[in-house]
C-alpha cells in the first residue's frame, strides 16, 4: 500500500515538473527538461505527524527570504481555467452569474473529480485528503462536545452557509449531469473543505486558486512582527470596502509567504525563515485564532500567538470605551488584551470620573490600586463562574482526551461500545450520535470511515474546549498574581 502510494506521489512530482512546477533556484526550463521531480533541490515530501501530517521538508539548509518554489500560472486551478478546455462547463457556468466565485470554483471541482483519470488534473486531485474537519462537516454531537456557546454558534453559522452555497449551486450541477454522489451535500461539504482549506490568494478570482504542489505546505502563525488583520472577516462575506487602504488589501491576502508576481507569471514561496535540512517548511496563511482555523482549515494550533478567549461582557461594558468588542478577549496565555483591561478599567471607574482618566485607560495605564484590583477580581470571578457553568471540568476533559487517543485503529464496533461505556455520558452520546449504542449485529465490524471521521472531530472539539479553559484558567492564575503584587 506504502509502495502504491509512493509510486503515485513519484509521478505526481513528475507530472507538476512538466508543468513548469520547480523548487530549483536554477533557470527553469533547463531544469524541467532533465529532472524527473519538480522537487528535490530545496524541498521533500514528508510526513509530519505532529504538525499537519503530509507536509514539506527542507532537503538542505535554506536561508530566510530565499524563493524555495515557484508554481507557474499555467498550472493553478480556478473555474476559468477548468472551463476554458470545457464548453460545457463554460456554457454551464455563464447560465448561473449570480452564483460566488466560491460556489463556481465548489462546482468545478466536483465536476472534475467526476472526470475520474480521465481529468487532465487527476495526477494532482487523487492526493486531496479523503475527509476534512472543518466546523461546516461538524454533526450535532461534535457542535455540542465544542461547549462554548460562541463556537457552537459559529459552527451553526458555518452549515447553514455550507448548506445554502449548496442548495443555490444545485440546478448548474444537475445541468452538468453530475453523479448523484457529487450531487449529495457530503459531496459538496468535501469540496467547500478542499477549497477553504487549501486555495491561495489571487488578485484575478475571490474564490482564489488551487496550487498543485504549493498547497502542500503547512501552517504556522505569522510572526509576531507581522500585523494582524482578521483575514476572516473577508471569508465571511463582509465587504472589501471594508478594507480600503492598499496595505491592507496586501495583508489580507492568505498566504502571507507567498504570493503570485505578475513579472514571472508564477505563484513564488519564500523561506519565511532559515531552515535546516529535514526541518518542516511552513508558511503563515494568515492570522487566524484557534476557532478561525478549525472553521477554515480544520485544525488548530496548541501555541498560537493569535489565539483569542472571549468572554461574555456586561452590555455596560461595551459602552465605557470606545474599543472595538473583537479586541476584548483574554490571550491564550491567560492575560487580558491591552483593549479588555483599557474598558475594565474605564467601567470600574465612576461614571462621573471617566473622562478625566480617559486618555490615562486608552494608553494602557493602571488608573489606581483600587481600581486595578476590582478589574482583576472582576475577571476572575467570571472566568470562575463560566469555567463552573461547563458540563465538564479540565481533569474530565483530560481524561476524556486520553480515552479518545487509546481507541485503537482496528477498533471494533464492541471494543467500542465498551470503551464509551467507562466515559459516562459524553460517551454514549457520541456512540448515539454515531448510530451505535444498541446495534449488536455489528458487535464484531471494524468501525466505519464515517465512525473515524466522528472520532476525530469529536477528539478536536475536545480539545478545543480544553485549551479554552485551560486559557480561562491562566487567566485566573494572572489576576490572582497581579491583585497580590498589590497587596503585598
Ligand atoms: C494547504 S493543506 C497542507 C497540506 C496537507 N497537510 C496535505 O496533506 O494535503 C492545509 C491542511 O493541512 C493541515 N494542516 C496544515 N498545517 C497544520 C498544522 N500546523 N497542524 C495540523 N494540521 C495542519 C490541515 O488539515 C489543513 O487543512
Amino acid at each position: 500500500m506504502e509502495e502504491e502510494e509512493e509510486r503515485r506521489l513519484e509521478s505526481f512530482l513528475k507530472w507538476a515538473a512538466e508543468l513548469g512546477i520547480t523548487d530549483s533556484t536554477k533557470n527553469q526550463q533547463s531544469q524541467n527538461a532533465t529532472s524527473h521531480s519538480c522537487l528535490g533541490h530545496s524541498l521533500k515530501v514528508s510526513n509530519f505527524p505532529d504538525a499537519g501530517g503530509r507536509g514539506l521538508g527542507a532537503v538542505r539548509d535554506l536561508r530566510k527570504g530565499e524563493m524555495i518554489l515557484r508554481v507557474p500560472k499555467s498550472a493553478l486551478i480556478t473555474s476559468k481555467t477548468l472551463s476554458f478546455n470545457d464548453h460545457k462547463l463554460y456554457l454551464a457556468l455563464n447560465r448561473h452569474p449570480s452564483l460566488s466565485s466560491t460556489q463556481r470554483l465548489t462546482v468545478c471541482l466536483l465536476y472534475e473529480m467526476g472526470k475520474g483519470a480521465s481529468s487532465w488534473w487527476y495526477p494532482y486531485l487523487m492526493h486531496f485528503p479523503r475527509s476534512y474537519h472543518i466546523l461546516a462537516t461538524f454533526g450535532e454531537f461534535e457542535k455540542q462536545a465544542l461547549q462554548v456557546d460562541d463556537a457552537i454558534w459559529t459552527t451553526e453559522k458555518a452549515i447553514a452557509k455550507a448548506e445554502l452555497e449548496w442548495k443555490e449551486a444545485n440546478m448548474l450541477m444537475k445541468e452538468l449531469k453530475l453523479k448523484r454522489q457529487l450531487l449529495s451535500f457530503t459531496a459538496w461539504l468535501w469540496a467547500s473543505a478542499a477549497i477553504s482549506s487549501r486555495t491561495l490568494h489571487i488578485h484575478w478570482d475571490e474564490a482564489g486558486c488551487l496550487c498543485p504542489v504549493g498547497d502542500l505546505f503547512n501552517y504556522d502563525a505569522p510572526d509576531e512582527a507581522t500585523p494582524s488583520l482578521q483575514v476572516s472577516s473577508l471569508r465571511n462575506g463582509e465587504s472589501m470596502d471594508a478594507l480600503d487602504s492598499e496595505d491592507q488589501l496586501a495583508q489580507s491576502q492568505r498566504l502571507t509567504d507567498g504570493g503570485f508576481e505578475e513579472d514571472v507569471a508564477a505563484y513564488c514561496f519564500y523561506a519565511r525563515k532559515s531552515y535546516q535540512e529535514g526541518e518542516q517548511v511552513l508558511l503563515s496563511y494568515g492570522t487566524y485564532t484557534n476557532l478561525e482555523l478549525l472553521e477554515h482549515y480544520g485544525f488548530f494550533l496548541n501555541k498560537n500567538p493569535n489565539d483569542k478567549v472571549f468572554i461574555p461582557l456586561e452590555p455596560k461594558m461595551y459602552c465605557s470605551s470606545s474599543w472595538p468588542k473583537e479586541s476584548l478577549y483574554i490571550h491564550q496565555d491567560g492575560k487580558p488584551s491591552f483593549a479588555l483591561l483599557s474598558t475594565l478599567r474605564l467601567w470600574a471607574t465612576p461614571q462621573s470620573q471617566r473622562r478625566s482618566v480617559g486618555h490615562l485607560a486608552y494608553s494602557g495605564s493602571q488608573l489606581s490600586m483600587d481600581n486595578e484590583i476590582s478589574v482583576m477580581r472582576w475577571i476572575s470571578k467570571n472566568c470562575h463562574l463560566i469555567l463552573k457553568n461547563f458540563p465538564s471540568s479540565i481533569k474530565e476533559d483530560s481524561f476524556l482526551l486520553s480515552a479518545i487517543d487509546e481507541i485503537p485503529n482496528s477498533c471494533t464496533a464492541l471494543e467500542l461500545r465498551n470503551m464509551m461505556s467507562t466515559l459516562g455520558g459524553e460517551g454514549c452520546n457520541f456512540l448515539r450520535a454515531i448510530g451505535m449504542l444498541n446495534r449488536e449485529s455489528a458487535a464484531n465490524l471494524h468501525l466505519s470511515k464515517k465512525a473515524r471521521s466522528s472520532i476525530e472531530r469529536w477528539k478536536l472539539a475536545v480539545q478545543w474546549r480544553l485549551w479554552y479553559k485551560k486559557s480561562l484558567v491562566d487567566c485566573i492564575d494572572y489576576c490572582g498574581t497581579v491583585t497580590k503584587l498589590f497587596q503585598s
